[in-house]
């Protein structure tokens, strides 16, 4: 079958469901997604539903998360410490050496494992799955070298699922000269201007790595990575408790941030760049915090983090009237309140909105999945540095290569 009648098939299996519900209101364009992350705090991975037209109209549904074995987290750090052997000159980003092949084989069968159990559930008996967006999991960005590498085989996972997979969706805008980084702005963009903010909004998301979404009405969306976010907590606490991260921050409650080593660590020039900026989870050096107490480090860490978000504030056109937080730092509570002493304005959680703070980003690759579909751009000049708006991911279909061709 080639893609054109797979496509047709599945718009037929949509009028299909709308003929068999009469009463549910008829979202004609809008597709049935799926959504997946891995992000850089090497956690786990998020998967969320999300039904949408890829443009204004978002329905997030339900949402999970699924850990990684502390096996599968040391892979994946073995992984990233062997993707440093791309970089250089004649890197190439299809190859896979050291134990980045067996990491990325781990990663598609998680991923495919995930979504199985996903659509075991009740509330999704009657959604029949139009598309999955499948981010991968990022062990290299270094898009100065024209690099970023994303393991996860997109082809893979929509042969072992039966279902149309969008993914690599940063080669395209690196490629093009971009950042590759953030994403996911653009998905921001949607929910804001669905809850109809009347003056400017930063929407901050604290991951492994932290970064920022500028929404203003009547100018560009703006975003940038800005600096650490969860992942140096959670090294720190990892290495010296067994902990996979600072609970609600209750070590850096109980610590006092060292104010001579956090003006070294707000020295690193990253700080002072113009965006569009991105950055790789091991950016930063976590030495300088090595001879403190847990609580001092975690204090002066998580002060580290909310000051690097601060940074971006000289950068904006006007400062925003409220951040919104996203991603896990959001349940960190001393985060929170360093941020609302840092960002002069009101700081809320996304959760204050009705947005999921730790779905945000699956749902968003969802949305990135369907503009991939419609060919919508998913990158622009001032959210990552590309020229132009710019379309990325590839997509496969079951049984055929990459955009579709038979194999
Ligand atoms: N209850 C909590 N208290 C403190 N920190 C938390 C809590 N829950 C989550 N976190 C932090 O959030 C991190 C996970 O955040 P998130 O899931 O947004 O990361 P991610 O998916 O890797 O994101 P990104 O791709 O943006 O880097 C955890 O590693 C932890 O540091
Ligand atoms: C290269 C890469 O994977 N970057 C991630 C990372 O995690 C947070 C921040 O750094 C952001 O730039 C990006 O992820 C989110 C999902 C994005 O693209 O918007």
């Amino acid at each position: 079958m080639d893609a054109g009648s797979l496509s047709a098939e599945l718009r037929e299996g949509q009028r299909e469901r709308l003929r068999e519900k009469p009463g549910e209101k008829a979202w004609g364009t809008l597709v049935k997604a799926i959504g997946l992350m891995s992000g850089t705090s090497m956690d786990g991975i998020d998967i969320a539903y999300v039904e949408t037209d890829g443009q204004d109209v978002v329905k997030c549904g339900p949402s999970d998360f699924a850990p990684y074995s502390d096996a599968e987290r040391a892979l994946l750090r073995a992984a990233m410490a062997d993707a440093a052997a791309l970089i250089g000159p004649s890197s190439k980003r299809e190859e896979r050496p050291g134990c980045l092949a067996e990491a990325e084989a781990m990663v598609t069968q998680r991923h495919a494992a995930v979504v199985a159990a996903f659509l075991e559930r009740d509330d999704l008996a009657d959604k029949p799955i139009d598309l999955i967006g499948f981010h991968g999991q990022t062990v290299l960005h270094r898009p100065e070298q024209g690099l970023t590498m994303q393991i996860g085989d997109g082809v893979a996972l929509a042969d072992t699922l039966g279902l149309p997979v969008a993914y690599d969706f940063r080669a395209a805008d690196v490629a093009a000269g971009g950042e590759g980084a953030p994403l996911v702005p653009i998905f921001h963009q949607a929910l804001a201007r669905a809850s109809g903010f009347a003056g400017p909004v930063l929407i901050v998301n604290i991951g492994g790595v932290a970064n920022v979404t500028y929404v203003a009405p009547g100018e560009p969306l703006m975003a940038c990575d800005v600096g650490p976010g969860n992942a140096q907590i959670d090294d720190l606490m990892r290495a010296r408790c067994g902990l996979a991260m600072d609970p609600q921050g209750a070590f850096a409650a109980r610590g006092v941030v060292d104010e001579r080593i956090l003006a070294d660590l707000l020295a690193h020039p990253f700080f002072r760049a113009r965006p569009p900026k991105s950055l790789d989870r091991n950016a930063f050096s976590s030495q300088a915090i090595e001879n403190l107490s847990t609580e001092d480090a975690a204090a002066t860490l998580t002060a580290f983090t909310a000051a690097g978000i601060a940074s971006i504030l000289p950068f904006l056109p006007k400062p925003p009237a409220r951040a919104i937080v996203c991603g896990g730092g959001a349940r960190n509570l001393v985060m929170m309140e360093v941020l609302r002493q840092k960002l002069g304005c009101a700081v809320e959680s996304a959760e204050a909105f009705g947005w999921s703070v730790e779905a945000m980003e699956a749902q968003a690759f969802a949305y990135l999945a369907v503009r991939r579909r419609a060919d919508l751009p998913i990158s622009f000049p001032l959210t990552t540095g590309v020229a132009r708006p710019l379309p990325g991911g590839f997509l496969a279909l079951p049984g055929h290569d990459t955009n579709g061709h038979d194999r």
